[in-house]
């Protein structure tokens, strides 16, 4: 098993969030056939200076060779098991309608180490169906489910109103963390991880920056 860095709860958020572009970057390489790489070569792709590159490694255990670089294989296995990736966690996922069947059939997920297990939903027309091999299932079967399956993490695409009721659900049975792709802000016990995850706060950043440039014109 490969070894990672027992600092794990001191890695800043801006240094996790920067990992899955070094691993991607890296596995790009290895398929090239890439054995080493720089770390001026990581912050060029990365557009950054390549002393945060250095520190943000640091955090792993993978050191550079003076002259040579980082291997990149290293890179590759290292930052796998740092990031969870390699591990499959199981989740649910509640509003099996247009973002939760694209979440369904997104491979991307598997590959970064998360199995959805079960889909959830309230409309008879889609309870009962398939999406990419994912069954949905009523929302008030959550609660057998949940008991029957190692499940830890619970992904909510339902509308906005009804965010809380569902995350209420996936804390009482057990969810431990939760990734709210809704624009509601859920209301859980500290001890739930919960991200939000909104494409609408990124399109208001773009606008902002584009409308702030015309202002400036
Ligand atoms: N994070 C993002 O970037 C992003 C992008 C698009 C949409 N959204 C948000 O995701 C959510 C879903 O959007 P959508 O376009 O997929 O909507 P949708 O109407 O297509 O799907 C919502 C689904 O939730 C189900 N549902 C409603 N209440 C439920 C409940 N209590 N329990 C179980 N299922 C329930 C509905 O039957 C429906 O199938 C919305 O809150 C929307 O704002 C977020």
């Amino acid at each position: 098993m490969v070894q990672y860095s027992k600092k794990i709860q001191a890695v800043p958020e801006p240094t996790i969030r920067r990992m899955p572009s070094y691993l991607a970057f890296a596995e790009g390489l290895l398929r090239k056939g890439q054995q080493f790489v720089s770390s001026t070569q990581i912050a060029n792709y990365m557009n950054i200076d390549p002393t945060q590159v250095t520190k943000d490694l640091s955090y792993t255990t993978i050191v550079g060779k003076t002259r040579v670089g980082y291997e990149v294989k290293a890179i590759v296995d290292v930052l796998s098991e740092f990031l969870g990736f390699s591990v499959m966690d199981n989740a649910f996922l509640v509003g099996a309608g247009s973002l939760g069947s694209a979440l369904l059939h997104d491979s991307g997920l598997n590959h970064f180490g998360l199995k959805i297990e079960a889909a959830f939903d309230i409309n008879p027309s889609t309870i009962g169906r398939k999406i990419n091999d994912v069954e949905v299932f009523h929302i008030d079967q959550f609660r057998d489910l949940a008991q029957e399956l190692n499940v830890i993490m619970g992904i909510i695409t339902v509308p906005a109103e009804n965010a809380q009721t569902v995350a209420d659900l996936m804390v009482a049975w057990g969810i431990k963390a939760i990734w709210n792709f809704t624009p509601a802000r859920i209301k859980v016990p500290d001890d739930i991880i919960v991200q939000n995850t909104t494409l609408y706060s990124n399109l208001a950043i773009i606008f902002n920056k584009l409308h702030q440039d015309k202002r400036e014109e």
